[in-house]
């Protein structure tokens, strides 16, 4: 029967109802739903009641469309679907959708209870077709959602399968192969098409790395025991017979319903790792200069050492070795040349001691041998004149041949320390003194030398208070012309009076002043003020103007700020630049540490005098001279004692005066004490001396009277 058919009794179609009742029935049908579904509870009414306000206008409306036609329900504004969907992403189970709508069918036959009578024929038909619809759309919805899920499970495992490194194979129950990716193919060497089937243990065949037997089955224990089984330290045997080392992880496979499906097998080549690990632990413990051991190794095998000599009553000796020239060699031949002797001292290192012994390289210039199992006390003191000899011949570097020297110190077990760091240090302390005693010395540790380190710790401490306490003044010497007599120039000496020690010669407490670079540096510019002082008084007491000589260090060199600190000094004191003199030594003038040979050509160019001093004991190589910025070479004192002795020096000097003269550079020989040597010197026509014969440095009062004729 047509709706119009039933014009008798009051008429309430379908659509009319939904629409005048679906707020009621919305509420209604929300407390129902947040009552029964948990999913439900914690939503606003907005969220849970979605697009349902809609879905009951577009049931109205396909009341109305098709009532008159075939009953084909078809929602075209999908709200099903969305809605569905928006379960799908709330989380709601499928069970829960259908009963989101099971409610909705209660909701409106209660409302609708009272009035049934009044609904059309067939419209209450009609109402559950269409909510059965929406129940059906509802679950193709959650199908298809559910199916895109798989399938893109499926697609991000196959990705991660075929481009992860690690090799991946899975097995049935039996353990054969069922799959294994591209890594694995890789790694084993087995293509895919021949291993799939076979038994993983015939293709993943592993040995262990000690012992190089085959390993049991973990594959198969991981499948007998349902558990996952981990092993390391094995080599997988390849396909073409290599050996690689790898870690592998067998892991059972479950299916669904939790039943045994077999297994996964997941190894890596860890071959890059060892690699890798190995050449970290390599550095760590190395110099990577000169592939010798480190401090650390050093420390580590001696403690290693000390534990074995201490329970078999074994002597054990440390050599604690330091190059003597290598700063000069570094400063005027380059560091590349300096690093090219450290190997090659290396070198020579290893090719004096035996298998056993270790040669490390401690930093710098500092090595050390740690000599193992031998039995006479002697044995040390052999190696180290070995080592002394066989490092003092020459060196060739570049093209240059290049002399050094090596100090040693050596240190005993047990009488000189019980562990390493007092061993290193004692043998450390000993090389200190051997290297006081001159070059090339070898020295064994004595208990009182710990005293003399504490000293020097201490002067060095007594020294930084000593400009701010005025302990330290200036001595003068000066320089003169043999032929004439006359004075030609004058040199400023450092002299410390300590209040308790007395009068601490340079020779002393500079080497500990260099040692801290900084402290030389302010010692030093102290000295130059000072000597400029001096001399300023000196012009306005109306003595005669005499060039003032002193001494620079490298630690002044090192700072970019030097040559303009000299110049205010100069217009300080409003002293003519020509009237000063500075005396370097010559690794000084001829290095090019931090660009100290342009600081000296910049004071060169202010009008100040430049002297090489000690001249003859460096590296200046002759043919370098003539460019070089200098006024005057001073003859080293060492050369001129022995001119009446030793044949030798004598040559020296006279040669050095030669080429003095022939390159226009004025000479000065140093240490003059006697009149024979002064004979000597005047009649190879040196052109100034200086020494005790004269005078010896002495404060500026005493210096007025003796050589201005002044008291
Ligand atoms: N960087 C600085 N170094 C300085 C400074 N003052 C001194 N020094 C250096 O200390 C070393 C020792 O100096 P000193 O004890 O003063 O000895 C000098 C002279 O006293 C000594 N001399 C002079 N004549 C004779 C002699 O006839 N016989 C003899 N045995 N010794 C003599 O020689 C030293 C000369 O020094 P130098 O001309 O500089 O070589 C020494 O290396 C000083 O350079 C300073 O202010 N800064």
């Amino acid at each position: 029967m047509s709706p119009n058919q039933a014009s008798a009794k009051p008429r309430l179609p379908l659509d009319k109802f939904l629409r005048q009742e679906r707020k009621t029935i919305l509420q209604d049908w929300e407390s129902l739903d947040r009552q029964t579904l948990a999913s439900a509870r914690e939503l606003t009414s907005k969220e849970l009641q979605n697009n349902l306000p809609e879905i009951l206008i577009d049931l109205a409306d396909q009341y109305r469309r098709t009532v008159d036609k075939t009953r084909h329900i078809n929602f075209p504004q999908q709200g099903p679907r969305l809605h569905a969907q928006n379960r799908w992403e709330l989380g709601f189970s499928l069970e829960e959708v259908a009963r989101e709508y099971g409610l909705l069918r209660v909701v409106i036959l209660q409302t609708l209870s009272s009035r049934m009578g009044e609904l059309p024929e067939g419209e209450l038909v009609f109402l559950n077709e269409a909510l059965d619809k929406a129940i059906v759309e509802s679950v193709t919805t959650y199908v298809e959602k559910a199916n895109s899920r798989l399938q893109n499970e499926r697609e991000r495992l196959q990705v991660t399968l075929t481009s992860i490194a690690d090799g991946v194979v899975s097995t049935d129950t039996e353990g054969r192969i069922t799959f294994l990716n591209p890594a694995a193919e890789q790694i084993s060497g087995w293509p895919r098409a021949e291993a799939i089937g076979q038994p993983v243990d015939e293709v993943l065949i592993t040995l262990d790395e000690t012992t190089r037997e085959i390993c049991s089955s973990t594959t198969l224990r991981a499948i007998d025991l349902d558990e996952p089984q981990q092993s390391g330290n094995i080599l997988l045997r390849r396909y073409d017979g290599e050996l690689l080392p790898i870690e592998k992880h067998a892991a059972p496979l479950r299916g669904g319903h939790g039943q045994n499906r077999g297994a996964v097998v997941t190894f890596r080549d860890i071959s890059e790792i060892r690699l890798l690990t190995a050449e970290l632990s390599y550095l760590a413990f190395h110099d990577p200069l000169t592939g010798l051991p480190n401090r650390a190794l050093l420390f580590e095998r001696l403690t290693q050492e000390l534990a074995y000599a201490e329970r078999y009553n074994i002597t054990l000796a440390l050599l604690y070795l330091d190059l003597d020239l290598f700063k000069q060699v570094n400063d005027v031949l380059g560091h590349g040349v300096g690093d090219e002797l450290l190997r090659q001292v290396a070198d020579r290192l290893l090719g004096c001691v035996r298998r056993t012994d270790t040669v490390s390289r401690l930093g710098g210039d500092e090595f050390a041998v740690l000599l193992t199992g031998f039995d006479r006390q002697t044995f040390p003191d052999e190696l180290a004149t070995k080592v002394t000899k066989r490092l003092s011949e020459p060196f060739v570097l570049d093209q240059e041949t290049v002399n050094v020297s090596t100090s040693i110190g050596i240190s005993v077990f047990p009488e000189d320390g019980q562990d390493a760091e007092s061993l290193v240090k004692h043998a450390d302390t000993a090389m200190y003194q051997a290297k006081a005693r001159g070059r090339g010395c070898i020295q064994f540790f004595a208990p009182e030398m710990n005293r003399r380190a504490k000293e020097r710790h201490e002067l060095e401490k007594d020294l930084r208070a000593a400009i701010a306490q005025d302990q330290l003044s200036l001595y003068f010497q000066p320089q003169i012309s043999p032929g004439t007599g006359q004075m030609i120039g004058v040199e400023a000496l450092l002299r410390w009076h300590h209040p308790q020690k007395g009068l601490i010669p340079p020779a002393r407490f500079i080497p500990v002043a260099e040692d801290s670079g900084h402290l030389m540096a302010t010692i030093g510019n102290w000295v130059i003020e000072k000597a400029c002082a001096q001399a300023r008084a000196w012009l306005d007491a109306e003595h005669p103007a005499v060039r003032m000589s002193v001494n620079v260090s490298i630690a002044q060199l090192r700072d970019d700020e030097f040559p303009a600190y000299v110049e205010k000094l100069l217009q300080l004191y409003r002293l003519p630049a020509d009237l000063l003199q500075m005396e370097l030594t010559e690794s000084i003038i001829m290095s090019d540490i931090e660009g100290a040979t342009e600081r000296v050509g910049k004071i060169k160019d202010m009008g100040i005098h430049i002297a090489i001093d000690d001249f003859g004991t460096g590296y200046s190589s002759l043919s370098y001279l003539k460019d070089l910025p200098v006024h005057e070479l001073k003859i080293d004192q060492s050369f001129v004692h022995n001119i009446l002795t030793d044949v030798n020096s004598a040559a020296i000097v006279q040669a050095i005066i030669r080429m003095a003269q022939s390159l226009k550079l004025r000479v000065i020989a140093e240490g003059v004490e006697d009149k024979a040597t002064m004979d000597f010197l005047v009649e190879n026509e040196c052109e100034g001396v200086q020494g005790y014969y004269f005078s010896e440095p002495v404060m500026p009062a005493a210096f007025e009277t003796q050589f201005f004729g002044q008291g």
